[in-house]
């Protein structure tokens, strides 16, 4: 079975991602993903997307477990690019994707529903870049994207600290569209995502191909940074640390190195 299941209703697809117990953001996940845009793609009744997460949260990120296998900078600098570029070809879909947010968005999780193009979140979700409470750094643009939607000081704030925002919070900040209780996430989600489906599709596409080019310049070199620089930090020591303590349950122990 794969990791991302596919309904469509009247135009919408609803794409739920099914990776249990946090719907980390495995290799396998991402390629499912990917598989699931091309599969889209070729179908033109689907005039809007809306994409989830199943059980207890939208994703909490990269799979940490997964960061063990790997050995190199190099390693983690593909992993990095890979990330950035499917995420930048969901940001540059000509469908509309919205998020639907429970629970919590962290790390890649939020870095995945900041590519999206709208979302909806629910009062009590946690929404965070905790990638410097593991010794590492984001990696998959989330530090290019997070300023643009919450301003630098708040993205330095968020970034530095790790600390997560509330979906009232990521709401006032403009992160999210709008914010409801948990219970109502999807059929609000859903209910947006049935009033652009009600608009012509080549008008649709026509807006999704103009709005990108609102996006910064630097935009491109901020992601290439960012992936050499993930690359480079988990040649560090406490990026090691960072990681093992987290598959321990442990608080980190950070030397500076
Ligand atoms: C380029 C991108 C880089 C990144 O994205 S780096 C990753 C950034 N994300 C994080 O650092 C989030 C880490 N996770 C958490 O902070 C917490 O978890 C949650 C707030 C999401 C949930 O907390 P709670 O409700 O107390 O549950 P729990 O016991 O911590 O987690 C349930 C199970 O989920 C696994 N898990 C959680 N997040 C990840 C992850 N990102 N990668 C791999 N596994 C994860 C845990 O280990 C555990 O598993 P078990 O039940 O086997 O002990």
């Amino acid at each position: 079975m794969g990791t991302l299941a596919h309904e469509t209703n009247n135009s919408v697809a609803i794409l739920t991602i099914q990776s249990p117990p946090a719907n980390a953001l495995s290799s396998t996940l991402l390629k499912d993903l990917e598989q699931k845009l091309n599969e889209i793609e070729k179908d033109s009744a689907i005039k809007a997307i809306v994409l989830r997460g199943e059980g207890k949260f939208f994703s909490a990120g990269a799979d940490i477990k997964e960061f063990t296998s790997l050995q190199h900078a190099s390693d983690y600098q593909s992993l990095a690019e890979s990330g950035q570029q499917l995420f930048d070809r969901l940001e540059n879909f000509h469908i509309p994707v919205i998020a639907a947010i429970h629970g919590a968005a962290l790390g890649g999780g939020l870095e995945l529903a900041m590519a999206c193009h709208m979302r909806i979140v629910a009062d009590n979700a946690k929404l965070g870049l905790p990638e410097l409470t593991l010794g590492i750094i984001p990696g998959f643009a989330g530090t290019q994207r997070l300023p643009n939607y919450v301003g630098t000081a708040k993205a330095y704030e968020m970034i530095l600290t790790g600390e997560p925002i509330s979906g009232i919070e990521a709401h006032g900040l403009g992160l999210a569209n709008k914010v409801v209780d948990e219970a109502e996430v999807l059929n609000e989600a859903i209910k947006l995502a049935e009033k652009i489906a009600a608009k012509s599709k080549p008008s649709i596409s026509h807006v999704m191909h103009l709005i990108p080019f609102a996006k910064r310049e630097q935009f491109v070199d901020g992601v290439q940074e960012e992936a050499k620089a993930f690359g480079d930090i988990f040649g560090s020591e406490d990026a090691k640390e960072g990681v093992q303590a987290f598959v321990e349950k442990r608080k980190p122990n950070f030397q500076d190195k």
